[in-house]
């Protein structure tokens, strides 16, 4: 089911494709259609001769897709060894850290099916300091992303926040690197590291991943006519060719 909206103009004369809304059951069924649907791009891409680069984010409904990728790989054809894989954000805490986006994806996803080929923002205790981490992933997004992220998996906070840029924050006006700091997360842990809108927006496909009630009046604020990005920062992500908010019932129960 979509509904679709008006273009969306983004102020910088690149018109992007008006967001579309998949709404399915329940976070089962919406992690299953994600799942595969994301397998689905990355085996077109590889038979068109492409090695894809695909965006990962942090969160519990993303959790889910994750394993629901690993679970569904046998059948996909899918070469995991020909697959680059980024996180629009990272927590800044010890490589070992159960907070780490990347190894909760490394444990449901990564590990599991032979990934060889992670970015994410280096760990506290691989780097000098916060800063560091974000100057080296910056290098390392602006050195290893051939083009642009073919698919850009995102979640929203209930206050609307993406990735790790929320409302109200400077980090919304960072501009000229691909990421930066976040030292004060409202939400735990509250250093992290996280890819600039411009980045963000380089992306082809943004996926939003959306469950439950708790994050409704977030979807329906991202999603209005009217609004601020500075208090909705999902408001400031679209993709190139496309931009799909998937959802469960729950979390589309506000549109
Ligand atoms: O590292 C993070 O915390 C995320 O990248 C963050 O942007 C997350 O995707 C949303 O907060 C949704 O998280 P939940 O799905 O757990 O609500």
């Amino acid at each position: 089911m979509t509904h679709p909206n008006p273009p969306v103009p983004t102020g910088s004369g690149d018109e992007r494709p008006a967001p579309l809304v998949e709404v399915h059951d329940g976070p089962d069924e919406l992690a299953t259609a994600i799942a595969g649907e994301l397998l689905n791009r990355i085996s077109d891409s590889q038979a068109a001769g492409n090695i894809p680069d695909i965006g990962l984010t942090g969160g519990s409904i993303a959790r889910a897709v994750h394993r629901e990728v690993a679970r569904l790989a046998d059948d996909s054809g899918v070469d995991w060894g020909a697959v680059r894989f980024f996180f629009g954000d990272e927590r800044f805490v010890p490589a070992a850290d159960p907070e780490r986006n990347v190894g909760q994806a490394r444990d449901d996803l990564l590990d599991v099916v032979g990934a060889r080929q992670v970015f994410t923002a280096p760990a506290s205790d691989e780097v000098a300091d916060l800063e560091e981490s974000a100057s080296q992933y910056a290098a390392t997004v602006q050195e290893q992303i051939s083009g642009e992220l073919e698919v850009l998996m995102l979640g929203i906070g209930p206050d609307g926040h993406v990735a790790s840029l929320f409302p109200d924050h400077p980090a919304l006006a960072v501009i000229g690197t691909e990421a930066t700091g976040v030292s004060d997360s409202p939400k735990p842990p509250p250093e992290r590291v996280t890819l600039t809108f411009d980045t963000l927006n380089r992306a082809q496909c943004v996926w939003f991943l959306v469950s439950g009630e708790g994050k409704a009046e977030a979807v329906a604020r991202a999603l209005a006519e009217t609004g601020s990005i500075e208090e909705t920062p999902a408001r400031g992500v679209h993709g190139r060719l496309e931009t799909v908010w998937f959802l469960d019932r729950e979390a589309a129960s506000r549109l």
